[in-house]
């Protein structure tokens, strides 16, 4: 295909769409080896925006951590030649990825966490181009509210936004947001194609991801997830959630291959923590939903017991970390419960509050949980997945920052 050569059509006006973050109850780790996991989206959002050019270029701003970028079209179009259009989704090659980082140049640029983000974008940019026959002159900007890098899913928020996105654009699924709207979803159907596409994404970004978090960015709600099946869980309670980014940085990516390696070098010890960290998704999975019939305060005393069980796990299997225990002891000296959230290695923690935890309590818990030189802060959870959106229905704050200024 040629640069100027556009078989596909093209949506040509401006986007805005937005993905949730997400938190898992239990299940993290385990769910890379077909176990299951239960996870719940955030009230915190990662936005973009996209709009067309007619100069040939493109050109790629993500704020939270400092990349401004741009490309000419003619320039990107050899990269064409490495994805062939195939109807069946593989994972990225690492020839691709190779190819890719070599033309961002991003060998010898800041680091990780760039590369990673930038590679990530050229990778659907391409694959999406190749399906569609559509390599559209556009300018993004994607900007999270997430923490990035701290277990909540701010990997699969960029990488579902950037999937609905484009293909929104070269028309493999429609735009939903219709004149004088202020929000729109995709239809099921489109939502499934979303998904898959921000599931390469996170291929790239995350090595082996399980396809959890992805799942909660597009449909939102809370769902039981296991090796690719998505079930919402219809009946769950409003749970209150304390959530603390203990800031200490990690990767998921380098998690995920840490435990692989656990696995594989003590298959007889490691197997049965995975499969006991299954069993604690599917008790509180029951537990849920009891509870949306019955809210007697058993049923929370269950629900403390599984998160300090799975805490002990995830250490066990290597992804604990001293700013983690701190969390869970802090919590624990005012009768809380506290287990690492995401791929763990530091970023988040989640603590059970009660519906009668007194407001006291929590604000002695931020207060201690904020000297140690963490962030925390009490949580909703259960928003929706991926929207469209129009621009000023959106807070002050984002359409500001959508805005570059
Ligand atoms: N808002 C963003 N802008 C640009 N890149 C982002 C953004 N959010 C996430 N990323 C990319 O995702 C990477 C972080 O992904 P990682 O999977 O390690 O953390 P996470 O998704 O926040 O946590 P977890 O996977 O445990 O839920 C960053 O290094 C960056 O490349
Ligand atoms: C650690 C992990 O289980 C969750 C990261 O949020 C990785 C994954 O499922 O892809
Ligand atoms: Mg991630």
């Amino acid at each position: 295909m040629e640069a100027g050569d556009i078989q596909g059509e093209m949506l040509n006006k401006t986007l805005v769409v937005s993905a949730p973050g997400k938190v898992i109850l239990h299940g993290e780790h385990a769910v890379v080896h077909g176990k299951a996991a239960l996870a719940v989206a955030l009230n915190l959002r990662t936005f973009l925006r996209m709009s067309p050019r007619d100069d040939g270029k493109i050109f790629l701003q993500l704020p939270n951590i400092g990349v401004k970028l741009w490309w000419d079209l003619v320039q990107l179009q050899p990269l064409l030649d490495a994805f062939p259009d195939r109807t069946e989704l593989k994972p990225p090659t690492p020839e691709q990825l190779a190819r890719l980082k070599e033309f961002a140049g991003t060998a010898d640029g800041p680091g990780e966490i760039h590369d990673v983000a930038t590679v990530a974008f050229l990778y659907l940019y391409l694959s999406i181009a190749a399906k569609s026959g559509v390599l559209p002159s556009v300018e993004l900007l994607v900007w999270s509210e997430l923490p990035t890098g701290a277990g909540l899913g701010s990997s699969a928020a960029y990488s579902v936004c950037l999937a609905a996105a484009l293909l929104s654009e070269c028309s493999v699924v429609g735009y939903p947001l219709g004149e004088g709207q202020s929000l729109a979803r995709w239809t099921e159907e489109e939502l499934d194609v979303i998904n898959k596409w921000a599931f390469q994404g996170e291929q790239v970004i995350h090595g082996n991801p399980s396809g959890v978090d992805n799942a909660v960015g597009t449909w939102g709600g809370a769902l039981r997830y296991q090796s690719g099946k998505i079930t919402p869980l219809k009946r769950v309670p409003t749970l209150r959630i304390l959530l603390t980014n203990t800031k200490v940085p990690r990767s998921t990516k380098a998690l995920v291959a840490g435990v692989r390696e656990k696995l594989l070098k003590f298959p007889a010890i490691m197997e049965p923590v995975l499969i006991s960290i299954d069993a604690i998704s599917r008790e509180c999975e029951g537990v849920l939903e009891a509870m949306a019939d019955d809210s007697s305060q058993g049923h929370y005393s269950v629900l403390e017991e599984l998160v300090d069980i799975n805490q002990h796990h995830l250490d066990v299997i290597g992804v604990g970390h001293p700013a983690l225990d701190r969390v869970c002891q802090a919590t624990a000296a005012l009768g809380l419960h506290s287990k690492l959230t995401g791929a763990g290695g530091g970023g988040c923690a989640i603590t059970l509050l009660r519906p009668d935890t007194p407001p006291s309590v929590v604000e002695t818990a931020v207060r201690d949980l904020s000297r140690c030189g963490f962030a925390c802060w009490e949580t909703d959870i259960g928003g929706p997945g991926v929207c469209a959106h129009a621009l000023p229905s959106l807070k002050a704050d984002v359409v500001k920052v959508l805005n570059g200024i």
